[in-house]
């Protein structure tokens, strides 16, 4: 299965629609070069621009999922169209869509933690509850966002509901790229499945953006990695490696449950 990785750059004196044509037209561009094309994080109106989400919020339906819907049409791929504010019942959620090439919407996701701790996403935002897994012909992928990377327990949430790969759109800041690249590949290893991790380029509300958009494999080897500016990366992925790693070095099978319960709770 090939995948292709857009690390397109947000930049403030880039208007939102011209920024989501500019999409939809890298996105068409790789048809024929891809089965799974993957955006980053709320890549139209940048993850840290929080003053603009409420009036850059949308329904699902909205403009960037017709859009994306379209191109993913088009280039007949699989999309992982990234996030954007998605707007339903007077809150706001941080929401991933997956499209099928057929433009369907195959599955969305509400981001689980949000960054900021008490400002930004993490006050003017809603969580999501759910996890999310797709299944395409012959890979199934678990989708997080961001500083979901933060949070194994929810790869292995993952991992146990069948993933094979994990999608992770982000708006990473160059301030914390080593932990970006660090946590992508302790995500890869410890639960034996590729990690696609997208981040966006480019400076927005004044946070430089990291870049660095990475694929890791099932063993942990890096399979490329972006640089710091808009780039697209072009990966094959075998979903035999996955089986045949956790075949080999079975260490998921080693997992003790319950082990992470303190001492005086347990039953
Ligand atoms: N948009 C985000 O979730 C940012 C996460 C981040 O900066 C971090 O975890 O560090």
């Amino acid at each position: 299965m090939r995948a292709s990785l857009i690390q397109i750059a947000v930049d403030p004196d880039e208007p939102v629609d011209a920024r989501r044509a500019r999409a939809a037209r890298l996105v068409r561009e790789e048809s024929g070069h891809a089965d799974l094309v993957v955006l980053p994080e709320l890549w139209t109106v940048g993850a840290f621009a929080s003053d603009l989400f409420a009036a850059e919020s949308e329904p699902l339906n909205g403009p960037t999922h017709r859009a994306m819907a379209e191109a993913a049409r088009d280039a007949g791929v699989w999309l992982h169209a990234g996030s954007f504010v998605e707007a339903e019942g007077g809150a706001l959620y941080n929401t991933s869509l997956v499209l099928s090439p057929d433009g369907e919407l195959a599955a969305s996701y509400r981001k689980i933690h949000r960054f900021g701790f008490d400002k930004g996403e993490a006050v003017l935002m809603a969580a999501g509850e759910d996890l999310v897994t797709v299944d395409l012909p012959h890979l199934t992928l678990g989708v997080g966002t961001c500083y979901d990377l933060r949070f194994p327990e929810l790869f292995r949430g993952l991992v146990d509901a069948g993933a094979q790969a994990f999608v992770v759109p982000a708006g990473w800041p160059a301030l914390r790229r080593a932990h970006w690249t660090l946590l992508a590949k302790a995500r890869a290893v410890e639960n034996q499945a590729y990690v696609l991790a997208c981040g966006t380029a480019g400076t927005h509300a004044g946070v430089e953006q990291a870049g660095h958009s990475i694929v890791v494999d099932p063993w942990g080897e890096v399979l490329a990695e972006a640089g710091p500016d808009e780039e697209i990366l072009r990966v094959v992925l075998d979903p035999a490696k996955v089986t045949a790693t956790r075949e080999q070095f079975p260490a998921l099978k080693d997992r003790v449950l319950g082990v992470a319960t303190p001492r005086g709770r347990r039953g």
